[in-house]
């Protein structure tokens, strides 16, 4: 990159993101509405095999509003889409969810504001580790990162107790109907989720405690950068990992830049409007005992314009010990993972270089480094 660019840090993003004046309108109340009710079946607007939609790269499409409100074949195919997208992929877009949209703009604005405030509001929070639960910073943890990512970004743990920095004004108001939302539909796609594996639609949840789930809300601000990843020494946002948590919900500003792991290769997740992306978390991985995989994913800069995504991570209770469902661990693998408590595997992979899948690496049983060290011998 050239001399010439921006500073890479926090005041960087000071420079490019003006504050921004409070909205002319009121404040918009986002009711707490029963997910059940406000979820509307549409047409499906989807190209793919009648019960398996998908967009245009093939990436599946779960609506839903079949999954929820569904006559039984319905919501039986639903559920068994949902199940091969968790398997082929562990990756999907979500349709028809119930989020308002007015509410998503409103969290990607409160974000943008948060970004765009002079460095004095944020101080206290530039500072903070992994496991506090408000943290602004640049990269992925600059501590230890050992390289430049262009990204900025804001952490707030949203349940069991929502933590919010107290400016901008309206933040915590729309950061706390958010995350309920958002919770609302994850716990939902767990549920069928855990039907789709044959399992009663509450067993994950009773597994990992999701009563007293974990819940965090991230802010993602990428700058525009002229050297891309295909230069040498380009710009990345965020290298390739797996997500710490169980299931992650995102949506972004209109730039693509997210690119998820299929099959072997890399491709640009290009959204359907109005939907989430969902992606599979390690802990969906453990619990599953290896059936579902966390995926691969990585976030890329654009050359011209700022890309912002929001993310809603839901987690199992930070104090729940994390093991594969038994009812899934089949003769003669058995257990593909031991147990760990959430708390100390979240604290591992965000304390430490994000390095793909290498914290779930730590907690899978190694059957062959025992026949290879006996083989070798
Ligand atoms: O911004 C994106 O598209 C990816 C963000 C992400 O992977 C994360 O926050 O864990
Ligand atoms: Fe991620």
């Amino acid at each position: 990159m050239s001399s010439t660019e921006p500073l890479y840090n926090v005041q960087r993003v000071d420079q490019q993101i003006k504050p921004r004046q409070p909205p002319a309108r009121p404040p918009q109340i986002f009711p707490l509405l029963c997910l059940h009710c406000t979820i509307m079946a549409s047409p499906p607007r989807s190209p793919g095999q009648p019960n398996r939609p998908c967009s245009e790269d093939g990436i599946p499409v779960v609506d839903l509003a079949v999954l929820v409100n569904g006559d039984a074949r319905e919501r039986s195919q639903a559920v068994r889409h949902l199940g091969r997208a968790c398997q082929d992929w562990g990756f999907f877009m979500v349709t028809n969810h119930g989020v308002p949209e007015d509410l998503q703009s409103a969290m990607m604005d409160a974000c943008k504001e948060l970004f765009g405030l002079p460095p004095e509001q944020k101080a206290e929070f530039m500072d903070a580790g992994p496991m506090d639960p408000v943290r602004v910073g640049t990269g992925f943890n600059s501590a230890v990162d050992g390289a430049r990512y262009w990204r900025d970004y804001v952490k707030m743990f949203a349940h069991p107790e929502l933590h919010c920095p107290a400016k901008p004004d309206g933040l915590r108001g729309v950061a706390a109907e958010y995350a309920a939302r958002t919770r609302g539909l994850l716990l939902e796609l767990t549920a069928a989720i855990s039907e789709s594996l044959g399992l009663p639609a509450g067993r994950i949840a009773e597994r990992l405690d999701l009563g007293s789930c974990f819940q965090i809300l991230v802010g993602n601000h990428y700058p525009p950068c002229a050297a891309g990843p295909d230069d040498d020494d380009g710009a990345v946002g965020l290298p390739a990992h797996s997500d710490h948590g169980l299931l992650t919900l995102l949506f972004q500003n209109g730039v693509d830049g997210l690119q998820v792991k299929h099959d072997g290769r890399w491709l640009l997740a290009k959204p359907i409007p109005g939907s989430f992306f969902v992606i599979a978390g390690d802990q969906l991985e453990i619990v599953s005992n290896g059936r579902y995989k966390g995926v691969l994913h990585r976030a890329l800069v654009d050359r011209a314009q700022a890309r912002m995504s929001c993310v809603s991570l839901l987690g199992p209770c930070l104090d729940a010990v994390v093991k594969p469902v038994p009812e899934l661990a089949v003769p003669p693998l058995g257990l593909e993972f031991r147990g760990v408590k959430y708390r100390d595997y979240m604290e591992h992979q965000q304390s430490n270089k994000l390095n793909e899948k290498g914290a779930l690496d730590l907690v899978r049983v190694q059957r062959h480094i025992l026949t290879d060290t006996l083989c070798s011998s």
